[in-house]
C-alpha cells in the first residue's frame, strides 16, 4: 500500500526546525511546497530564507529521512528552495540545530561567494578520473549539444563517461539523451544516477517536473550541486562531463569550489558578441585557476545539403582566431546541421544515432583533440 499525503505532511510535523529570531520552533511540515504523493514516489520542496539555505541542509536531510520511513514509501526527493524574496523578508528565520560545514556556508547577505575556497575531500569525486566542465558565455550556441555529443564521442574511444546537467536554469540533457525517471538512492542516502547510451546521467532535469519552474538562488545552488557531485553513485568513470549553464555565475564557481576539475571546454558560435561572452567565461575560468582544455566553434558554418555550397551566416573563423590570440587549443568546428538539431532534440544523438556522418566524425576529432591535454592526460 502506497502513502498518503496526510502521513507525509505528519511525517515532516514531527521534524523540528529552530527560528534564528525567536528560539522558537516549528516544524518542517510548515514549510513545504509542492508536495506530490505517487504511487510510494514522494517529493516535495522546502521553502528557506536564501540566507538560511545552506545551513538548512540538516533540516532538508532529516526531512527526506523521516518520509523514507513511512511504510509504502518508495522514493523521496526533498529539494531546498527559494520563491522570489518573501522567505528572506520573514522575521522569523529558521536556523537548523546542528552545525554547518564552513564550505557550505553562503557568504553575508546572500552575496555570491566571490574567492574559491578549498573543497571536502581535494574536491575529488571516488572512482571519477576527470571532470571536464562545458562552458559558454551566452545561452544558445549549443553547449548541451557539444556536451552530449562529446561525452559519447570520449564514450566511443572506449572510455568510460558520465553526464552531470548543471544547467539548473534549463536542464536539457535528459531531452537529449533520452533519459527520463526519477532517480532513486541507496541504503547509504547515495543518489543512483540514471543511464543513456550508455552514459552515466545525472540531472537536475530529474529533480524537478517537466514545465516546472525553480527559483533558486546562490546557497541553494550550491547545496544542489554539491550533492549531485559529491552524494551521486557515479562508480568508475574516465570522465564527468559538466554542462554548465551558460554565463559566468554561481554554478561555475560553485564547480570550481567544490570540485577538482580538470579543466573546461568553453564553446562558442563565430559571431562578435558571442566571442564577446565566450571571453568573459574565459576570464572566469582564469581567476578561478581552472585550465581551460580549448574552445570549440559551433553554428561556424552552414553546408548545404543540396549542393553542398558553404555559407558562413555568422562569420567563420572567430573561435579559432580567438585561441590563437590567446595560446589556447582549438579543438574543431561544426557546421550548423539540421540532423544534428534534430537527432539531438529527440534523444538520440548524432554520434550515437549518426556515427559515420561528417558531424559525429567532427566530435571524434574534437574528443581526440581534447583528450590530448596535458590535464587529461594522467590521474
Ligand atoms: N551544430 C548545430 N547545428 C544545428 N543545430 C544545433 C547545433 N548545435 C546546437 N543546435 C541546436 O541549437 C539549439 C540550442 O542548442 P543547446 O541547447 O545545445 O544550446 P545551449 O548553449 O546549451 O543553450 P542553453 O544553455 O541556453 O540551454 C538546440 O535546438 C540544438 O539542437
Amino acid at each position: 500500500m502506497s502513502t498518503t499525503r496526510e502521513a507525509v505532511l505528519s511525517a515532516l510535523d514531527a521534524v523540528p526546525v529552530r527560528m534564528a529570531d525567536t528560539g522558537g520552533e516549528i516544524t518542517a511540515a510548515k514549510l513545504v511546497q509542492g508536495l506530490s504523493v505517487s504511487q510510494g514516489a514522494v517529493a516535495f520542496a522546502i521553502e528557506v530564507d536564501p540566507r538560511q539555505a545552506a545551513a538548512m541542509e540538516p533540516v532538508r536531510a532529516a526531512a527526506e529521512a523521516a518520509v523514507r520511513a513511512l511504510p509504502g514509501v518508495s522514493r523521496v526527493s526533498a529539494v531546498l528552495t527559494a520563491h522570489s524574496d518573501a522567505p528572506a523578508r520573514r522575521s522569523s528565520q529558521p536556523q537548523p540545530s546542528q552545525p554547518v560545514p564552513p564550505s557550505l556556508r553562503a557568504g553575508p547577505g546572500d552575496k555570491p561567494l566571490r574567492a574559491p575556497s578549498p573543497a571536502p575531500s581535494g574536491g575529488r569525486i571516488p572512482g571519477v578520473r576527470h571532470i571536464v566542465a562545458v562552458a559558454s558565455g551566452k545561452g544558445g550556441v549549443g553547449k548541451s549539444t557539444v556536451a552530449a555529443n562529446l561525452a559519447l564521442a570520449l564514450k566511443s574511444q572506449g572510455a568510460r563517461v558520465g553526464v552531470l546537467d548543471a544547467d539548473v536554469y534549463g536542464p536539457s540533457q535528459p531531452r537529449m539523451l533520452g533519459v527520463t525517471g526519477r532517480p532513486e538512492s541507496d541504503a547509504e542516502k547515495m543518489i543512483l544516477p540514471l543511464h543513456g547510451h550508455g552514459l552515466t546521467v545525472m540531472s537536475m532535469g530529474f529533480m524537478i517536473e517537466e514545465g516546472q519552474s525553480v527559483v533558486w538562488r546562490g546557497p541553494m545552488l550550491i547545496s544542489a550541486l554539491t550533492q549531485m557531485l559529491h552524494q551521486v553513485r557515479w562508480g568508475t568513470l574516465d570522465y564527468l562531463v559538466v554542462d554548465l549553464p551558460p554565463g559566468t555565475g554561481d554554478v561555475q564557481l560553485t564547480l570550481s569550489q567544490k570540485a577538482a576539475v580538470s579543466g573546461a571546454v568553453v564553446v562558442s558560435t563565430p559571431q562578435d558578441i558571442a566571442l564577446l561572452d565566450a571571453r568573459k567565461a574565459l576570464d572566469m575560468f582564469r581567476k578561478t585557476g581552472t585550465p581551460v582544455l580549448g574552445l570549440i566553434e559551433n553554428m561556424s558554418t552552414y553546408i548545404c545539403p543540396n549542393c553542398a555550397h558553404e555559407a558562413h551566416i555568422f562569420g567563420h573563423g572567430g573561435a579559432r582566431d580567438e585561441a590563437a590570440r590567446l595560446g589556447l587549443p582549438f579543438l574543431g568546428e561544426l557546421p550548423l546541421d539540421l540532423d544534428t538539431r534534430m537527432l539531438s532534440d529527440s534523444g538520440a544523438p548524432i554520434v550515437a544515432s549518426r556515427p559515420g556522418s561528417d558531424q559525429a566524425r567532427r566530435f571524434l576529432e574534437i574528443a581526440a583533440r581534447l583528450v590530448e591535454a596535458p590535464q587529461l592526460a594522467g590521474g
